[in-house]
């Protein structure tokens, strides 16, 4: 059995291989533990073995804390490179020695970049948790997220980005040049 890696709730998974009754045969149970990867969405190792990873789908739908946890820490670099593959479009900057997501968009007007970051600002207040916001050149909108209280990045930068991602914007950006 070739190694699949299959977005499928892991009872449909074992439904596949034990029938509907749920009975699960030793030998079965091993072919799917060994051989199917399946892409649950939990950032971490399941009872059965399976490796899990969170999704961009994920870290939309959690939500900040508060910021102002005393044991808060800034997460690692290792951790970043790991999380920035969750969100599409969103790149990992080093400002002296914080790191910070950032992202940019070509607005079609001034006053649609102006229209964005009330979006991004609604999505803010409702998450306690802030971007920094720029638009220069009149057209060109940029994102940045950090974690003030911390110097530095943790999940809620990330979650934040995702939700972002999530702002149904199309309509405020300028048509990428098609070539
Ligand atoms: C108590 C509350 O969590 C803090 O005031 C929040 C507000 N928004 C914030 N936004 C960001 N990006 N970093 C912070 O440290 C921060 N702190």
């Amino acid at each position: 059995m070739t190694r699949l890696l299959q977005k499928v709730p892991l009872a449909s998974v074992f439904q596949s291989f034990t029938g509907t009754h749920g009975r699960s045969g030793s030998r079965v149970f091993e072919m799917v533990r060994n051989n199917v990867v399946v892409g649950l969405s939990s950032g971490r190792k399941s009872v059965s073995g399976f490796r899990t990873f969170c999704t961009g789908k994920d870290l939309s739908i959690k939500k900040c804390v508060s910021c102002d946890s005393k044991d808060m820490r800034p997460m690692t670099e290792q951790a970043a490179n790991e999380l920035i593959t969750k969100v599409d479009g969103w790149n990992l900057v080093r400002e002296g020695d914080a790191l910070r997501l950032k992202r940019s968009w070509k607005v079609k007007t001034f006053m649609k970049g102006l229209e964005m970051f009330k979006l991004v600002a609604d999505l803010a207040e409702a998450e306690g948790h802030h971007p920094d916001l720029h638009l220069v050149g009149w057209n060109n909108v940029t994102v940045e997220i950090w974690t003030h209280a911390v110097g530095g990045l943790t999940e809620n930068d990330f979650i934040l980005a995702a939700k972002i991602n999530g702002i149904s914007m199309q309509h405020l950006l300028r048509r990428k040049a098609t070539n």
